[in-house]
């Protein structure tokens, strides 16, 4: 039993109620992600008393962090912001054991095992795949995990546990695009134009070949229209070969904003209800260019909307820089590329200016580099009071998880705008969907020797269940690994090849797709996670997660119907309101235009 060891923890134990507390506090807590809601995250643990807390993050700490990730400061810029957050965290409390991981969450170390060391994991992260990860792993070692999100003044603190829905049971909001003739010929806002800008051109001239059409094509696309679309691509290909030569930035210009533009014009019927675009000359550009300095550094020059020459000054000079950067580059590694980054200032100059001049030729209006940044990089700006209150949040429903009151959990959702009824709703969490690939599928551990174990050793078990508990799925299947599909029931060529050789190794996921035409409750995903163990061969299933011999994971994971159907009155006054606020802070608004890129 923990005891309060200073004035706050034991406010906290109060709080929460003596009992409840002690409960908790000695639990281990993995955090994930030290950014906003992770600094707030960390600083609530350990004034809570919470003893033994992991936080793992990969990144550094950036000078933009500083307005809101309240553990760092100016001197710590550049170091690890999972090192800083816990020295600064022990300040707060010297008595907890943080260990602290300047790692990713996806590195393979971080198997099942590890993940099962924990009581808790807590999600403070700005990225689906990332949350989706974890979310996975938690299935996997069957461990319950909170997951978080702020998205400006919204927020949201969700609770996945074993009979509640999972990260992925909810399909995420698909991304919103643009047809491609609107970003292509007839551009009428500025996010059209940024959208051609980063996810067009900047792919064409310098991101990989395979990159080079980042629109979306819709089903109603016009096929002439892709054609021309194709063919003005391989015209910029063309130019690309010329990145080397010192005229490399005025053939650009002349192409997409001079030939391209005047192309356009001439399909009259096209412009007979809108204004049609000017093409912008570059010898003109160049004349009123002489004597013009670049717009000055500094805050002016993020929000100072330039002018038509300024943006041609910018053009010019960020094109040579980036094709400067591109071939050195290229000379150390001949496939390199570069991809849009909003941090990246010389891709930020050239997106800005590139986005100005075409918005001027459509006679749209401009944008000032900070503004073309947000909307470039889908930002909202991050709110440190929405952090604060989710983390809090958090907290909460940690305590009620490692007190096992899994019946008062809620789901919180921070609502903002006119038409709310309450500041913070909740609901209990909804029922896993029968639907969901993660949590309905099954999780096993496979302990084998990866340098004699075979594929086909591992085909004949899964589908006769060598193991007396026996797998023996019936149906067909696909096995896959890493995003790549090394067996189906028409390519067995792996099947001499041992795990090393499939360079499986330990920590991998194998996922096996049963497909059963006859008996759809016999369709079922089973992931096996690869612990190597040397010279042992044996077949181990772990956890609770257990797929019994012939039945279908469906029926192996019953839902406590109690968790679907109760809905507190609160949580179904605002179960309107909850939809349409889920958010997953890694999708923005821009003033009308909603964009998700
Ligand atoms: N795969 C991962 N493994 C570990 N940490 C991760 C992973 N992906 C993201 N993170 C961390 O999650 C944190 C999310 O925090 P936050 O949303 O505040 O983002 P940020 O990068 O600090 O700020 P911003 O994106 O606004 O500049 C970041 O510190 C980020 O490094
Ligand atoms: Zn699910």
């Amino acid at each position: 039993m923990s005891t309060p060891s200073n004035q706050r923890n034991a406010d906290a134990a109060l709080a929460i109620g003596v009992d409840a507390w002690s409960k908790a506090v000695g639990a281990r807590l993995l955090m994930v992600g030290a950014g906003g809601i992770g600094c707030e995250l960390l600083k609530d643990l350990v004034m809570a008393g919470f003893e033994r807390i992991t936080i793992i993050d990969l990144d550094t700490i950036d000078v933009s962090n500083l307005n809101r990730q309240f553990l760092f400061q100016k001197q710590h810029v550049k170091k690890s912001k999972a090192h800083i957050a816990k020295e600064s965290a022990l300040r707060f409390n010297p008595n907890v054991q943080i260990e602290s991981l300047h790692n990713s969450i996806f590195e393979s170390k971080f198997n099942v095992e590890w993940f099962r060391s924990f009581d808790l994991v807590m999600n403070a992260l700005d990225n689906i795949p990332a949350r989706k990860h974890v979310n996975m792993m938690c299935r996997a070692a069957s461990r319950p995990l909170i997951e978080s999100g702020t998205a400006g003044y919204l927020g949201q603190v969700a609770v996945h546990l074993k009979n509640t829905q999972c990260f992925d049971c909810e399909p995420k909001p698909t991304p919103k695009t643009f047809p491609v003739c609107t970003i292509r010929s007839t551009p009428s806002t500025p996010i059209h134009c940024i959208v051609w800008s980063k996810s067009y051109l900047f792919n064409l001239l310098f991101g990989k070949d395979e990159d080079d059409n980042a629109m979306a094509v819709t089903a109603d696309e016009n096929a002439k229209e892709i054609e021309d679309l194709k063919r003005e691509a391989n015209e910029l290909a063309a130019i690309k070969n010329n990145i080397n030569s010192a005229n490399f930035g005025e053939l650009v210009f002349t192409k997409i904003f001079t030939r391209d533009i005047e192309r356009l014009t001439t399909m009259t019927q096209m412009w007979e209800d809108r204004k049609p675009p000017v093409p912008l000359q570059f010898k003109a550009l160049t004349a009123e260019r002489k004597g013009l300095s670049k717009p000055a550094a500094g805050v002016d020059r993020n929000m100072k909307v330039w002018s038509l020459v300024e943006n041609f000054h910018v053009f010019s000079e960020s094109v040579s820089v980036l094709a400067k950067r591109m071939v050195s580059a290229q000379q150390k590694d001949a496939e390199f590329s570069m991809s849009f980054d909003k941090d990246d200032e010389d891709a930020l100059d050239f997106v800005t200016a590139v986005t100005n001049l075409r918005a001027h030729i459509y006679g749209i209006e401009t944008q000032s580099r900070f503004k073309v940044k947000e909307m470039a990089g889908n930002i909202i700006p991050a709110i440190s009071t929405t952090n604060a209150i989710i983390a809090g949040l958090m907290v909460l429903q940690a305590f009620k998880i490692l007190d096992q009151k899994y019946d008062e959990c809620k789901n919180t959702y921070l609502v903002h705008g006119g038409q709310r009824t309450h500041l913070i709703c909740g609901e209990n969490p909804p029922a896993p969907s029968r639907e969901c690939g993660t949590c309905q599928a099954g999780y096993f551990e496979l302990c084998v020797d990866v340098t004699t174990f075979t594929l086909s050793d591992f085909v004949n078990l899964v589908l006769t269940g060598r193991d007396e508990r026996g797998l023996a799925v019936e149906g067909e299947i696909t096995i896959n690994e890493a995003g790549r599909m090394i067996y189906d029931p028409d390519f067995d060529d792996n099947g001499a090849l041992t795990f090393k050789e499939l360079k499986i190794e330990n920590g991998g996921r194998i996922l096996v797709l049963v497909d059963n035409d006859d008996d759809e409750s016999k369709s079922l995903s089973i992931n096996f996670f690869v612990v190597h163990k040397d010279g042992m061969l044996s077949f181990d299933m772990k956890g609770d997660r257990k797929i019994p011999p012939r039945a279908s994971v469906k029926q192996a994971v019953p839902v406590e119907p109690a968790a679907a159907e109760k809905r507190t009155a609160e949580g179904d006054a605002n179960d309107g309101e909850r939809k349409k606020l889920r958010v997953d802070n890694e999708v923005i608004v821009a003033d009308d235009d909603v964009i998700v890129l």
